[in-house]
């Protein structure tokens, strides 16, 4: 009998805990390795949305296997919340986009449909369709709580075997025959390969064992919007972003009178330092962000800002994530993460290719995602660029 492959994960957010039940799911032991709680970083942050209303074809594949896996979890009690996904659209190219995008959908057995600007109000009444071309729907996207998810993840990995040292940071690390030793603030530990899914703090990860990894910690804040009662339909999530056109504003129903709200629009302005950056929201920032739910829900009634928070999106310079070893020379050590602002529904898709990296030296189950190596091409500096 041959001993198990020990994969060591450092990281217990979305992406590291989707790789750690990925690997033990094909027969690994594994400890994943956090140095808070689970989901305390990014992950705890997000605003936890998951859909598939995507122009960019490689974005639509990536999600065919992320929601094989959600809809896999639902069926094994985890709670997904279906509130619908519209995307919205202001000229006629844009909506050229969301006809090829239903298309692509379509023949990827998600449900889409592209809607008139009467359409969308009727959907959502409180709406102003003005400056809009129209856009696209997807009934059965929707959010999930971030949290829950890496707890669930977590409940599922020890139901295998796997084991989870939370509140225990990786220290040093040395290369040893065949493998790894890393010394934790609780002891050591011996692996065959290393899988650094340390979100915001990868690059510092990456640095111990010397690798250069550019993932670039962009500070994003979200804000809830308090109502004097429920609203008497349901608010799907609505993007204003289109290939990094529009403002970025989105919303969804958190509560029956609750929304959550954030600009999702990346534009790398300065790296924050994922242990010293300003959690909270800016005033600023609740200004800007009124101003932009003013143009676009004009009359939400009694609507008021309520607490807001500020997180890290994790990004790379092309804007798809990592999921691969940095360095083909050494290939134990895997990355899985960089999903920018949309780590959380692509972290079963970076969990598959890791642990395939991991335990099999290549993407074996999932063809396409080989592109998520983070081959020299792919790992270099983040720039000013502006995509979605
Ligand atoms: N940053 C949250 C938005 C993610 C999405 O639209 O899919």
């Amino acid at each position: 009998m041959t001993a198990k492959l020990h994969a060591a994960v450092i990281g217990g957010g979305a992406a590291g805990m989707a790789t750690a039940l990925e690997l033990a799911r094909q027969g690994a032991r594994v400890t994943v390795i956090e140095a808070d709680a689970l989901g305390s970083g990014s992950s705890g942050r997000s605003v936890g949305v998951v859909g598939t209303q995507m122009t960019d074809p490689f974005q639509l594949l990536m999600r065919r296997y992320g929601q094989a896996r959600f809809r896999e979890w639902e069926g094994q009690g985890f709670r997904f919340n279906h509130i619908g996904y519209l995307r919205l659209a202001r000229s006629a190219a844009q909506m050229r986009a969301l006809e090829r995008s239903q298309q692509m959908q379509e023949e990827a057995g998600f449900r889409a449909r592209v809607l008139t600007p009467d359409e969308m109000v009727r959907l959502i009444p409180h709406l102003s369709a003005e400056g809009l071309a129209g856009g696209i729907f997807g009934p059965d996207d929707g959010f999930l709580d971030p949290y829950e998810l890496c707890t669930f993840l977590g409940a599922r990995l020890r139901e295998l075997g796997g084991e989870i040292r939370q509140f225990c940071k990786v220290t040093g690390l040395a290369r040893r025959s065949g493998g790894y030793r890393l010394e934790t603030a609780k002891g050591a530990v011996d692996c065959d390969v290393v899988v650094n899914a340390a979100g915001a703090w990868a690059p510092k990860v990456a640095a111990m064992f010397g690798q250069q990894l550019h993932i670039f910690p962009e500070r994003h804040e979200a804000m809830a919007i308090l109502l004097d009662q429920p609203l008497d339909y349901t608010m799907p999530m609505v993007m204003d972003l289109i290939d990094g056109e529009g403002t970025g504003l989105n919303f969804r129903h958190e509560k029956p009178d609750e929304l959550i709200s954030e600009i999702h629009k990346v534009s790398t302005g300065a790296p924050s330092d994922p242990d010293d950056y300003n959690d909270q929201c800016m005033d600023e920032s609740r200004e800007y962000l009124a101003e932009l739910l003013l143009e676009r829900l004009p009359d939400l009634p009694g609507a008021r800002l309520g607490r807001g928070w500020a997180g890290l999106y994790p990004i790379t310079a092309d804007r798809r994530p990592f999921a691969g070893p940095v360095d083909p020379a050494e290939p134990g050590l895997i990355t899985a993460g960089g999903g920018g602002g949309y780590g959380i529904q692509l972290a079963p898709v970076i969990g598959i290719a890791a642990a395939d990296w991991a335990l099999h030296g290549a993407v074996v189950s999932a063809p396409g995602l080989e592109a998520l190596r983070p081959s020299p091409d792919r790992n270099r500096p983040v720039g000013q660029e502006e995509r979605p």
